[in-house]
């Protein structure tokens, strides 16, 4: 497991307008902080509690930015982690219309302006073909989180099986996933960007008066990367993920106008938004408790946001002066992602069937080397395979001479052997405890010696004298205590001294 240093980078990317407030919004010549002053409103009097400026640290700010800039300042090195084995997320938020589609997956009809998704995709195929020392698999997945329902974007590819139960967000040792969702195996670019087109058309689309083709659900789309070395001995591999979120807008209804149900969804929107909100100030206030599970979104996005994850957010907001409240909340929500703690980790994994070649590689080397000290110091040869029949035989033999005294020695060969030995031994004494046990019954009725009521029971029949000695005969029979099986050493030796003296002659047959 190795680390690296990531705290969650924020980038704020401004929608291009005309109509930019300048006046308003103010950034920083370091292009790393965003100043946003309001004019006083005279209305309310010279003294008041009303805030009127703000400033927001940020990482950079992408202003009339391309999407080529923009990928190589947000999403360029994430990407070259993953592929080292690091989690990456980029996620867009900001108000409706404010650019987060547009950031995210850009205009698919033209080249120029693609966005985060293709270009990432174009990379990380690039950088698996400039590799000679490592295996990348690629699958791709599509989630869209719409009104709380998990939805599989690529549920109508081909070979996806139909499935009438509800996808779950699981949490696992080994991160989140989503049970149900369909992975696809990626061979090139090509295929992998088919798969975001099928997703694309797929998806979940409104309108509304500020944006005529308004997201209205949140979209997780997952890159996932397995890599492993080349060199077949080695059993390590790396899996590592892409998280590319579009995240659904904040709106304000009354200002999109929404009814019916845009309206509706605009509330699930806002909601879920909202748990996004606190679950992100509790990351960034280091609480015990972080409510991930309150939305399906926080949920799906536990392992996603900081902790071991390079994650970036790109803060999407529309400069304009009339969306200067839309602006500020935006900007708040991305200096507390700005203050979540993060550092990512690569995970290796082992390969079972990798590893069991490499042991059984080492297994046959060591017989090697153990043949040739033997061979040296002229010692018989280790034996790896179990024993026959024939040779348990022999072996069984060879120890009941020896406890018949008809042989001095067993001859230790090897570690087997003297397991087989003592094995045998242990056969030999049990069969001969049931024989011993079989012929006390014979002659004796063994009581159990925790069976009080038994032992009282002789000692008033007169058998058993207060400490348990055997003192007489009841029509016949002679009573000794043991229990059943004999063998049972804790009361092997009691019922032994109950035989000694009188019985040890009929032992002795
Ligand atoms: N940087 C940009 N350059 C050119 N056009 C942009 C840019 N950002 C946004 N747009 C345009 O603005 C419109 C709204 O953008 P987009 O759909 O990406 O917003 P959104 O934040 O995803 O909205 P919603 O939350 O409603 O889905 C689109 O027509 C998009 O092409």
């Amino acid at each position: 497991m190795s680390a690296g240093s990531s705290d969650v980078r924020v980038f704020v990317r401004i929608r291009p307008t005309p109509h930019f407030a300048q006046e308003i919004i103010r950034l920083g010549e370091d292009n790393k902080l965003v100043d946003v002053h309001l004019r006083k409103d005279e209305k309310l009097g010279v003294v008041n509690n009303k805030r009127y400026d703000w400033s927001f640290k940020v990482d950079g700010i992408l202003h009339n930015a391309t999407q080529a800039a923009v990928y190589d300042t947000v999403a360029k090195s994430v990407v070259s982690r993953a592929l080292q084995g690091y989690n990456g997320t980029i996620m867009c938020y900001g108000q409706t219309g404010a650019g987060k589609t547009h950031t995210i997956t850009g205009a698919t009809e033209n080249y120029k302006n693609r966005g985060i998704i293709p270009r990432a995709l174009q990379q990380v195929f690039k950088e698996i073909a400039e590799q000679t020392d490592c295996a990348v698999t690629v699958r791709i997945s599509y989630l869209e989180i719409y009104n709380e329902t998990l939805l599989d974007l690529l549920s109508s590819m081909p070979h996806v099986p139909a499935s009438d139960t509800q996808m779950t967000i699981v949490d696992d040792p080994q991160g989140v996933f989503v049970k149900g969702l369909s992975l696809h195996q990626a061979a090139d670019e090509e295929h992998a960007l088919n798969l975001l087109f099928e997703g694309e058309t797929n998806r979940i689309i409104g309108s509304h008066t500020l944006n005529k083709n308004s997201s209205r659900s949140h979209c997780i789309f997952t890159i996932h990367l397995e890599s492993h070395s080349r060199t077949l001995s080695n059993a390590k591999y790396t899996v590592a993920k892409i998280n590319l979120v579009d995240l659904a807008g904040s709106e304000r209804v009354g200002k999109t106008g929404s009814a019916g149900q845009v309206l509706k969804e605009a509330t699930y929107i806002n909601k879920s938004l909202s748990f996004l909100e606190q679950t992100v100030i509790a990351l960034a206030d280091h609480r015990d408790h972080i409510p991930f599970r309150q939305s399906k979104l926080t949920h799906a996005l536990k392992d996603s946001i900081g902790g071991n994850c390079n994650t970036v957010l790109v803060a999407n907001i529309y400069g304009e002066a009339v969306q200067i409240d839309e602006t500020l909340s935006t900007l708040r929500f991305a200096s507390r992602m700005k203050c979540i703690p993060a550092e990512s980790i690569v995970v290796e994994r082992y390969d079972p069937v990798r590893v069991s070649k490499n042991l059984q590689r080492e297994i046959d080397h060591l017989r090697r080397e153990l043949a040739l000290h033997d061979t040296l110091t002229k010692r018989p040869p280790a034996i790896y395979e179990p024993f026959t029949d024939n040779q348990i035989a022999e072996i069984n033999s060879q120890v009941r001479r020896y406890l018949d005294g008809n042989l001095d020695d067993i001859d230790i060969i090897n570690l087997r052997q003297i397991q087989e030995v003592f094995f045998q031994f242990k056969m030999i004494l049990n069969r001969q405890e049931q024989e011993v046990e079989a012929r006390l019954r014979e002659k004796y009725t063994l009581i159990d010696k925790n069976d009080y009521t038994a032992i009282s029971a002789a000692q008033k029949a007169g058998v058993l004298d207060p400490d348990g000695q055997l003192v007489g005969e009841v029509d016949g029979s002679s009573f000794g205590i043991g229990v059943a099986p004999f063998s049972s050493k804790s009361n092997q030796s009691l019922s032994a001294r109950k035989s000694k003296g009188r019985k040890s002659k009929d032992l002795s047959r």
